[in-house]
């Protein structure tokens, strides 16, 4: 199995009575592994990196790699001011990890020149490979076809997270095979299986991971009707986990499922009663 195949888990980062609850997080991760997922991406979006400070954010990946080996750990590095992000980089370098997951900088909208200058910044100090995280919705930047394609020709750059919802672009950057590419957006993940891509960095895979492996097992021996049925079941779910603020609705389904407390930090907000009566309906479909 190369590097970043496979489903990998978007982990969340529990949190109790406003403090990290890594009691949960150790507990999750050990059901995880059980459950066959690839590896973790510690402290992207579902982990709510951008309401931890630096010193929790280590802590988080600190944690988890007490508990998963490195090869199976991704850590999240996003900002928009590249000093402080390279600073980050080395820091989090300290320890051994299977790579980075970099979006754009939210914010600024640099040009395409000024896109692929920050990622090759960054690719040229790394250690250990980055993985693109292109998600145009968040960052407020589009990476434009032929720019995507030039920037992951860095050696340094071996895996893009595909959540810009361009069909075109995922072709061709699975044609060129430059990089692994990997769905990013959780109803994606069956379509990018089926045209050669290498997994998934999921959210709602916490919830029955088993069957995110079994569907990519499935593409992967050629039965596309069995893997298509695990599609369809896993749907209802995959659309409920973002029919709020990610990572509100996983984090309530976790918690119906007494696996970690229902806790965000603000400004994402808990999910609604009326999505959690959802949420209750959809997980009894995925009970067995
Ligand atoms: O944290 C992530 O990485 C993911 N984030 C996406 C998002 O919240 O937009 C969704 C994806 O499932 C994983």
């Amino acid at each position: 199995m190369s590097a970043f195949q496979g489903i990998w888990v978007a982990l969340v980062t529990p949190f109790h009575n406003g403090e990290i609850d890594f009691a949960s997080l150790d507990r999750l991760t050990a059901k995880l592994l059980e459950d066959g997922v690839a590896g973790f991406v510690v402290c992207g979006t579902t982990g709510e990196a951008a309401a931890l400070s630096q010193n929790e954010q280590l802590a988080v990946l600190d944690a988890v790699l007490q508990r998963v080996p490195a090869v199976r750990v991704i850590m999240g590095l996003a900002g928009n001011q590249l000093s402080a992000l390279l600073d980050m980089q080395r820091e989090i370098q300290r320890r051994p990890l299977a790579g980075l997951l970099v979006p754009a900088p939210y914010y600024i909208r640099p040009s395409q020149a000024g896109l692929e200058h920050f990622f090759t910044t960054l690719a040229d100090a790394t250690q250990v490979p980055l993985v693109l995280y292109d998600i145009p919705y968040r960052t407020g930047v589009r990476i434009e076809r032929e720019t995507l394609r030039r920037i992951v020709r860095h050696p340094n750059i071996q895996a893009i997270k595909d959540c810009a919802g361009d069909a075109e672009t995922t072709m061709a950057l699975i044609a060129d095979g430059q990089v692994q590419v990997l769905a990013g957006e959780d109803a994606q993940i069956f379509n990018t299986l089926c045209l050669g891509g290498a997994g998934a960095i999921s959210a709602s895979a916490h919830i029955r991971a088993d069957l995110y492996v079994e569907m990519q097992r499935r593409v992967a021996q050629g039965d596309l009707q069995g893997a298509r049925q695990l599609h369809y079941r896993l749907l209802p779910w995959m659309q409920a986990a973002f029919s709020e603020a990610n990572p509100a609705p996983v984090k309530a389904a976790l918690a119906l499922l007494e696996l970690t407390h229902d806790e965000v930090r603000a400004p994402i907000l808990p999910c609604s009663l009326e999505n959690r009566e959802r949420l209750r309906q959809v997980l009894a479909t995925l009970a067995n």
